[in-house]
């Protein structure tokens, strides 16, 4: 919630400054460069902190005898006036330790003068100075409203540099600039706006001269201009500027402006007549106008050029990241009263409406009355038979904005009718709570009487289409709908297919019809357990996907034989010797830990296919258990062997197995129930835990799960699952 008020204040601001933000920075950026084109003019008076009006004052008044006027400005420029020896007018920059002069002043650039006067007041006058005043206090405003959304962002002050995820080029960049160029726009936006107030009266900033007492003007003892402790005390670099006395009469006094007071100086002792200090106000104005301006030094004005850049480019990219998260939001064809299919969507940047919006637009050519929108808006659905709930994840493993009141919603709203429900998470690897809220959605849902899964939960990592298809594919065939979502990937011919030669296959003998398959691919493929194997039976857009385990080098799938089944009757039907075309599919949130304390492994059926390589593959020795139940135990016997043989070379500690139509008549959910302690106990300690078999088991096992997890360790199953403790792949 908090977020959404940050960004809508960040957004509301930037929406109606960007007009004049968008001139003043382009005129800010141009005036940038009047400061350095000064700066490296040949007239810089070197030692400027060393010398002293003790030195520089007889010098120049013995060299010019006329002269009035000593200034100094902000490029260390000594500038003089009055007359010369000639009688002629006086005005040059000059050496302010030989009193040579050096340069004549030129008239300031007319461009640069136009463009100062857009700057400041759009060249109308007040008012323009007042928009352009008010275009400065908003850049602080949103300054400091984009500084709290970086820090929500990161999670917290602390991490505010640490790495940002890469999710686009405006978001990314936004971010990234916005870190590094914070403080100079602050202080741009801080001084422009003090400027203004000041100028507007609303600071004051009142300049009094020294009120001189001349009844008390001495004119003993006499001193040396060169001898005056003032003159001694005060250097170059504080000087604004030196009125010389007009004549030599002891009532006509120096005036020195310096930068923090004025003080009027007796031309003959040399004693301070009277000085007035400046009120804070006229010290900040000043260095307001070094830090709005980069006259003080080159490089802040360079700083200054590339910090109003990068406004243009907050501009540009806001608007981009706005437009992205308003894409996509379409009209309904259907009422969400009339559909039997809903979508519901939680999004953040509009990437995952993207995604839904191809699940919809496909239903609906399918002839599906289907309609889509945000998890906040869930209501009761009279009509809804599926409902599909996209979701991507935020902040520490959050709710997106448009979903944050989704819990309490559904505890609201039950559904009057049974409703089949599958959850797609989108999110990214790159954050710890890895699709955090997609899952705590699916485990709401399943305690919902109403609702029924009809896909297992699945991810999206970094928005990869492929684990898009992958859910895709399993709600299509879960359904009997179809869905077209990437028709690129699934209505084209199958591209970059591999060959690969079988070179082992069991016939379908047991009585459950299940049998194994070797394949071997034709090149040496980046392939690993777990990953799918995807084929195409048909030779066209029809793709089947089995889990992989590799063993010795060989890719083994289970399968079991369905009726009128297009990709097991494929499978059971070839030869020894015959090549298929086929492409693996990466599976990375379901591979075998590199690193965990121990290795659960739960599975019924075929799912037990790509445990058999993991455990073939667990050279490390890490300490695995498996839990696996058949039908029966003649369905266990084809993997005995090679399981006993992994358990005698320390490969796999223990082996649990259940047969749910012989003996006992158990369901592995019976053999995780017999050793909930151990297992809750191993997920608090660090172990992973992987599900792979049908969603039916999957869903008994997790119920189970829950319960056990909150019972022994008062923890949600959602908690290990988001630390990607539990991992699983069922169908
Ligand atoms: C600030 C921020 C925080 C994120 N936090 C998470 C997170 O905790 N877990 C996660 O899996 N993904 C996280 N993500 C990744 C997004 O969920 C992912 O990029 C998603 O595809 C964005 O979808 P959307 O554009 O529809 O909002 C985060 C992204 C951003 C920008």
């Amino acid at each position: 919630m908090t977020i959404s008020v940050w960004r809508y204040s960040h957004l509301a601001l930037a929406v109606s400054s960007f007009l004049l933000l968008t001139l003043a920075s382009v005129t800010g950026i141009i005036l940038a460069f009047q400061p350095v084109a000064e700066k490296i003019k040949p007239y810089r008076a070197d030692s400027f902190n060393k010398v002293s009006l003790a030195y520089t004052l007889p010098v120049l008044r013995q060299t010019y005898p006329g002269i009035t006027e000593l200034s100094v400005d902000a490029n260390h420029f000594v500038q003089v006036k009055g007359t010369d020896a000639e009688g002629k007018k006086l005005l040059a920059y000059v050496d302010p330790q030989t009193g040579k002069i050096i340069g004549t002043p030129g008239k300031q650039s007319e461009f640069f003068q136009w463009v100062t006067a857009l700057h400041r007041s759009l060249f109308l006058h007040e008012a323009g100075r007042f928009f352009i005043g008010l275009t400065a206090f908003l850049l602080m405003l949103i300054t400091v409203s984009g500084t709290i959304l970086i820090i929500q962002r990161q999670r917290g002050l602390k991490r505010f540099f640490t790495r940002i995820a890469r999710d686009n080029f405006a978001q990314y960049y936004h971010v990234v600039l916005g870190r590094l160029s914070l403080i100079p726009i602050f202080i741009v936006a801080l001084s422009g706006t003090y400027l203004s107030l000041a100028r507007f009266g609303l600071i004051e900033t009142p300049k009094q001269s020294p009120k001189i007492d001349f009844d008390a003007i001495r004119s003993k003892p006499e001193k040396k201009a060169a001898d005056f402790a003032i003159f001694k005390e005060t250097k170059l670099s504080d000087v604004e500027s030196v009125e010389f006395p007009f004549s030599e009469d002891v009532e006509d006094y120096y005036t020195l402006k310096l930068k923090a007071r004025e003080v009027a100086v007796n031309q003959v002792t040399g004693e301070i007549l009277a000085e007035v200090k400046y009120p804070v106000s006229v010290m900040l104005t000043n260095l307001s106008l070094d830090l709005h301006t980069g006259r003080a030094s080159g490089i802040w004005a360079v700083v200054l050029a590339v910090a109003s850049a990068n406004i243009l480019f907050f501009i540009y990219s806001g608007f981009a990241i706005t437009l992205k998260r308003r894409a996509n939001r379409t009209k309904n064809k259907y009422k969400a009263g009339e559909s039997n299919i809903i979508i519901l969507v939680g999004s953040e940047n509009g990437n995952t409406f993207g995604f839904a919006q191809a699940i919809h637009q496909s239903l609906l050519k399918a002839g599906e009355k289907s309609h889509i929108t945000e998890l906040n808006n869930y209501t009761v659905f009279p009509e809804a038979k599926h409902l599909i709930v996209a979701t991507a994840t935020y902040g520490l493993g959050d709710p997106p904005t448009n979903a944050t009141k989704f819990a309490a919603l559904v505890k609201k709203h039950p559904q009057q009718n049974p409703v089949h429900y599958s959850v797609l998470g989108f999110g990214s690897h790159a954050y710890p709570d890895f699709c955090k809220f997609a899952y705590e959605v699916n485990s709401l849902l399943s305690h919902q009487e109403w609702a029924s899964p009809l896909t297992d939960i699945h991810t999206v990592n970094d928005r990869s289409p492929q684990e898009f298809s992958l859910w895709a594919e399993a709600w299509s065939q879960q359904a009997g709908i179809p869905l077209n979502v990437l028709p690129q990937l699934q209505n084209t011919q199958p591209k970059d297919l591999d060959t690969f030669t079988v070179t082992a296959t069991t016939s379908a003998t047991r009585t459950d019809g299940t049998f194994t398959i070797q394949l071997q691919g034709k090149r040496r493929l980046r392939v690993n357990s777990g990953d799918l194997l995807a084929i195409y039976p048909m030779n066209d857009h029809r793709e089947r996907l089995y889990s992989i385990g590799l063993i010795a080098g060989q890719v083994n799938l289970s399968v079991r034989l369905q009726p009128d089944g297009l990709g097991s009757g494929f499978l059971h039907r070839l030869k020894v010797g015959e090549k298929i075309s086929a492409r693996i599919v990466e599976n990375k949130h379901f591979y075998f830990p590199q690193e965990a304390k121990e290795v659960i492994l739960i599975s019924n059926g075929t799912g037990i296919a790509p445990f058999l390589g993991m455990i073939s593959q667990n050279t490390n020795k890490t300490p695995c258990r498996l839990y696996c139940g058949f039908r029966q135990r003649s369905s266990f016997e084809m993997y005995e062997s090679l399981l006993l043989e992994n358990h005698a070379s320390g490969q796999l500690s223990s082996i649990h197995t259940a047969f749910s139509r012989e003996g006992e008549k158990q369901y592995v959910s019976d053999l995780i129930e017999r050793d909930a302690g151990l297992i809750s106990a191993a997920l608090e300690a660090g172990s992973v835990l992987m599900i792979c078999g049908s969603l039916a088991m999957q869903k008994d096992v997790m119920e189970l799960l829950e319960t056990i997890c909150s019972k022994k360790a008062g923890k949600s199953i959602s908690y290990y699952q988001s630390h990607n403790q539990v991992l699983s792949d069922c169908y």
